[in-house]
């Protein structure tokens, strides 16, 4: 099924070539939006941190396995998720070869739902309605990731404080790993085209630079400030107890006055995760 070049090394499969053969024109409904740009396609793996394992990567959404091929190259394993039967039938059928090589592992069902295996990396063109809840499934597995999002996603994953695009995404991500984007993508690399563009984001998991002790806690009294991001933290912490689960803000607002008065006088999308981190200790000693 691949073309040869004249030194004998397979051309990767043509993403044409590769929908013709499944039959498929990708159905909007089911988040099938198909990569058919070569040159995207062929720059996704290279996005890779350097140092990265690439002994097994997971791949989530194959559709018709046009970035399978490309990671089949890089890869010792590939595991590739994906909840269509037609297009899992296809990928087994078109992948017989590294499936019999024990190359690759089609897994058909839904990304959030299935046994992940202990994959080294993920690279993946996401199925956008399912976005953050996988983001959030593979970010504490501490991998390599480099995923494709709807370009707004990405970006406020990545977004620095003081600009508009920070909030609870940035910080609860930010918390994980380094987030970048390091592409965007039109709508025409796409068949058929999203309505909107997309973003290449390359995720370097890391310690953050803080600790917390809860962090579920972390993440709600976060979701909870963000609510108010233009009120001040004094009247955030004050006006979200129903969401942050505080019983006593009040004692929480005295405390962070006695040990940082500046921090009450901030708005969330300025605050910096380390001083979110900050918050929620204090929170956590005098308000729960
Ligand atoms: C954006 S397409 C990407 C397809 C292919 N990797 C490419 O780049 O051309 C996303 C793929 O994810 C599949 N998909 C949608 N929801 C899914 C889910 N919950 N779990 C696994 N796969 C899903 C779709 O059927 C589709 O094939």
């Amino acid at each position: 099924m691949t073309d040869t070049t004249p030194d004998g090394i397979s051309e990767p499969r043509d993403p044409d070539d590769l929908r013709r053969r499944a039959g498929v024109r990708g159905d909007p409904d089911r988040d099938q939006h198909f990569l058919v740009d070569d040159r995207v396609l062929d720059r996704i793996p290279t996005y890779l941190p350097e140092d990265a394992d690439a002994t097994h990567l997971l791949e989530i959404g194959g559709g018709t396995g046009a970035l399978t091929d490309r990671l089949l190259r890089v890869a010792d394993e590939v595991t590739v998720v994906e909840r269509d039967p037609p297009l899992a039938t296809f990928l087994r059928e078109e992948f017989a070869a590294e499936i019999d090589a024990g190359r690759l592992r089609v897994l058909e069902g839904d990304a959030l739902e299935v046994d992940l295996p202990d994959f080294s990396a993920s690279v993946s063109n996401l199925p956008y309605g399912i976005s953050s809840e996988i983001a959030f499934r593979l970010l504490p597995e501490s991998r390599p990731l480099v995923l494709m999002f709807q370009r707004e996603f990405g970006e406020r994953m990545a977004a620095d404080p003081g600009t508009d695009a920070y909030g609870r995404l940035s910080v609860t991500a930010q918390h994980y790993a380094d987030v970048e984007v390091v592409e965007t993508v039109p709508p025409t690399a796409f068949d058929p085209a999203p309505a909107v563009e997309s973003a290449i984001v390359r995720l370097r998991p890391r310690e953050p630079d803080y600790t917390v002790d809860d962090e579920g806690f972390f993440f709600d009294f976060v979701k909870a400030l963000f609510t108010q991001r233009r009120k001040t933290i004094r009247n955030g912490i004050r006006n979200t107890a129903h969401i942050s689960g505080l019983s006593d803000p009040d004692a929480v607002v005295d405390a962070v006055e006695e040990r940082n008065e500046d921090l009450l006088r901030a708005r969330a999308g300025s605050l910096a995760p380390e001083a979110f981190a900050e918050l929620t200790a204090i929170a956590d000693e005098h308000g729960r």
